[in-house]
């Protein structure tokens, strides 16, 4: 008797769970054609959608040597000081839907400041850039932020704050500078990476999961805007990232990286 009762505690266990995955689905399927139809009424065609990054931070910290390890998978040991400020563009495909990153290389140094500052407004995200190896720097990165918030909006971008050179500390100062870190970026509201240019490591995870909060914000926006309801994909949470693809917890869409 018990036996046959636990049996068919299972079996309705197993019917919940079915019907879940397919009530799921359906809300996967139904937010995604709302999602690819809001791109379609905003610019006429799905796709052209645009999020501008801006990258900021202490000369010689490796903001031109990032950008080039992820667009276009070089490292130079030679440093060339950025002059005012330089961008490359970067083509992701986020659920079918393409996307593109603009990305802002701005000069650390001091005298060309000003030019750089220019082109901080607009900015959907702002990462604060730091080497690990130069503990300065971190301590640098909170007047970067305010300087380039004072250009945007109040809560419209989010903030990264990067070490990077990961490959020229040791593990052990690499974790007590981290905590620093961690510290810092609570204080600034911003999400904590660590890389290495010169390795690659940790670049392009870091960069799509930029690429996967800027289109989440930015498809939010034209939620917004078309239904006048919002729907979130959640807290990066639906979004999983892998090495070079992100994948989409339900169904088959995929996030991939297409480099320019
Ligand atoms: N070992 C190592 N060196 C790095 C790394 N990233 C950058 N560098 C070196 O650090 C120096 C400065 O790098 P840049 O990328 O030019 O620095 P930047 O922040 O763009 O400097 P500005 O344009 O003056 O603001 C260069 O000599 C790079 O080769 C890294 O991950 N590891
Ligand atoms: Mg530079």
């Amino acid at each position: 008797m018990l036996k046959e009762f636990l049996h068919q505690g299972e079996i309705r266990i197993i019917a919940d769970i079915k019907y879940a995955k397919s009530l799921i689905r359906s809300i996967w399927r139904f937010w995604l054609k709302n999602l690819r139809t809001a791109c379609q009424q905003s610019t006429g065609t799905v796709g052209l959608k645009i999020s501008k990054v801006v990258m900021v931070g202490d000369l010689y910290v490796g903001k031109t040597s990032l950008i080039n390890r992820f667009c276009k998978d070089n490292f130079d040991r030679d440093y060339k000081a950025t002059i005012g400020v330089d961008f490359e563009i970067e083509r992701f495909e986020i659920i079918g839907i393409p996307y593109n990153l603009q990305i802002w290389d701005t000069a650390g140094q001091e005298k060309f400041k000003c030019i750089a500052s220019a082109y901080y407004r607009g900015a959907e995200v702002i990462i604060t850039v730091f080497d690990l190896a130069d503990i300065q720097t971190l301590d640098h990165t909170k007047q970067w932020l305010e300087d380039a918030l004072k250009e945007n909006e109040p809560d419209s971008s989010f903030i990264f704050l990067v070490g990077t050179k990961k490959d020229l500390v040791s593990d052990a100062v690499c974790e007590r500078t981290e905590l620093d870190a961690i510290r810092f970026a609570n204080e600034m509201q911003a999400e904590y990476w660590s890389v290495s240019a010169k390795t690659g490591e940790n670049v392009k995870e870091f960069f799509s999961r930029v690429a996967a909060l800027a289109f989440e914000q930015s498809m939010i926006k034209e939620l917004e805007k078309t239904a006048g309801h919002m729907t979130q994909i959640g807290a990066g949470d639906l979004i999983k990232l892998e090495k070079k693809t992100m994948e989409i917890s339900e169904g088959n869409a995929q996030v991939s990286l297409n480099c320019c």
